[in-house]
């Protein structure tokens, strides 16, 4: 069996189920509202796995699941040289959201990353720590910040609601995902003209550590039906 992990709920869940359903391959939740469990029409020997968005890096890196659909942006930030344990096959053009790095609008001369850079300089020697920065990115905000020579600033976690974190005075700023943009406009932040980190959307992996053995022919197969190149792993 190949198993292949698919976000539980919500927008991204019902999203891949329309883009398996376009290939012939019907996804479906079974059994209560409630219950994770799933069935799969259309494709042999495919088994539905749901789990978190979140644990779906996780679960391939492990090798526990063979395929799973998750965003762009939690693959990058969950695994460390992604590239190396999982296959990205295909983009597949919903769940679009910007990582990005975000400041108080009323911070008039702030404005780009060397902007950033000179506020914290500053902010250090006022207040003797670094300038917080909110995020639930850790790994991606910190390899961007010292890829671009921004320096004197702090991680701060937040695991949601993010953008409140300036508000209630436990950050200076943020790194967080956008898509309408409605929530930043809402906590009065605007977002560094250069502060774009990654451009996320829902992406299908193959898990390189999964055990393959007597199913490359099945992949082959399901790969042809869904119209993507054979995977080589
Ligand atoms: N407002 C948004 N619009 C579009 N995509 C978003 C938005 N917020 C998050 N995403 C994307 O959705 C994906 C899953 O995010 P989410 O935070 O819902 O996962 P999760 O925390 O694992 O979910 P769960 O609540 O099941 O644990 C991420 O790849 C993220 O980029
Ligand atoms: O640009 P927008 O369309 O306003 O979307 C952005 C918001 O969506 C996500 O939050 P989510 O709803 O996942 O809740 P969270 O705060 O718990 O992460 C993200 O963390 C932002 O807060």
């Amino acid at each position: 069996m190949i198993k292949l992990g698919v976000p539980s709920k919500g927008r991204l869940m019902e999203k891949t189920f329309d883009w398996f359903g376009q290939a012939g391959i019907t996804l479906k939740r079974t059994g209560s509202e409630r219950e994770y469990a799933g069935a799969v029409e259309g494709a042999e020997g495919v088994q539905l796995v749901l789990l978190s968005a979140g644990e779906i890096p996780r679960e391939l890196a492990a090798g526990r699941i063979h395929l799973g659909v998750t965003g762009s942006d939690l693959v990058r930030e969950k695994l460390a040289d992604w590239e190396s344990q999982v296959a990205d096959l295909a983009p597949m053009g919903f769940g679009h959201a910007d990582l990005i790095i975000a400041v108080p609008a009323c911070w008039s001369d702030v404005d780009s990353l060397e902007d950033l850079d000179a506020a914290a300089h500053r902010f250090r020697a006022t207040h003797g720590f670094r300038l917080r920065i909110a995020t639930k990115y850790h790994r991606l905000v910190r390899e961007f910040l010292t890829r671009e020579g921004v320096a004197d600033w702090q991680l701060v976690d937040s695991q949601g609601a993010t953008e409140g974190t300036i508000a209630n005075l436990t950050a200076e700023a943020v790194a967080d995902i956008t898509s309408s943009g409605e929530t930043l406009r809402a906590n009065h932040l605007k977002i560094l003209s250069d502060g774009l980190i990654h451009q996320s959307q829902a992406t299908l992996f193959a898990s390189r550590a999964a055990d393959w053995a007597g199913q490359e022919s099945r992949l082959a197969g399901l790969a042809q039906q869904l119209g993507l190149p054979a995977p080589t792993l």
